[in-house]
């Protein structure tokens, strides 16, 4: 398995890690956006995100497993074919025909399920996906997760009872990619600055943010 420094180099160089000012999700700006989705063109670097991944979720008790879509999809399905875990899709929209499922796959209630997520910036996503199972009897209080952006997602997610587990915070990543040489101190110092004023524990920073608010 790469360790972490080798895998953050390898999404570094395989474009995962975008610099700029970016728009993110809802009309969001960033001056880093990381891009899981590129992934599934390097399989051996989709195995080692998936295997780290299934590092942090075997300390985790849980019976399914559940990837957010779309990027996440694809390191759950590996994840479940290497641990031999049954895995749930949940879809964008509910089915208007046939079997009329939000999700697919065999599960039970009171199954323990665990969120495989790409990254985390408000928690918004995720727990969109968490309410999803819930409503279908689930029981869901974990997710790991590639990227914790340390914009305050994780503790929003606590307080909606997930714990949340990364691969990397977006503080290590950027400390490993610039003692590798890949991003310069000045580039850091803006990302810090943008991670330190977009808060999503921050009222200000929310009032133009609402919408994102897990309910
Ligand atoms: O829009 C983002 O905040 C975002 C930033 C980033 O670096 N990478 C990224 O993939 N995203 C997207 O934002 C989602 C997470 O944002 P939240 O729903 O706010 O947690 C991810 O599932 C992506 O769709």
């Amino acid at each position: 398995m790469l360790s972490l420094e080798e895998l953050a180099v390898r999404l570094f160089d395989a474009g995962a890690v975008r610099l700029g000012d970016i728009e993110a999700k809802i009309g969001r700006r960033t001056p880093i956006y990381f891009d899981l989705r590129v992934v599934v063109s390097h399989p051996q670097i989709m195995l080692s995100v998936a295997q780290h991944l299934e590092k942090l979720a075997r300390e985790i008790d849980h019976d399914l497993l559940c990837g957010v879509p779309y990027a996440a999809l694809p390191l759950a399905a590996v994840m479940s074919v290497n641990t031999d875990t049954p895995m749930i899709m949940k879809r964008k929209e509910t089915k208007m025909y046939a079997t009329k499922r939000i999700l697919e796959g065999i599960f039970e209630k009171n199954q323990k399920c665990l969120v495989v997520e790409d990254v985390v910036t408000s928690g918004g996503s995720l727990m969109e996906t968490v309410r999803t199972l819930r409503s279908e009897s689930l029981i869901v209080t974990h997710a790991v997760v590639v990227l914790d952006r340390d914009q305050g997602g994780a503790s929003v997610l606590k307080q909606n009872g997930i714990h949340v587990k990364s691969i990397f915070t977006l503080t290590g990543l950027l400390k490993i990619l610039s003692e590798a040489g890949k991003i310069s101190e000045e580039t850091v110092q803006i990302i810090l600055d943008h991670i330190k004023e977009c808060q999503f524990s921050n009222l200000d920073f929310m009032k133009d943010n609402l919408e994102l608010l897990p309910a």
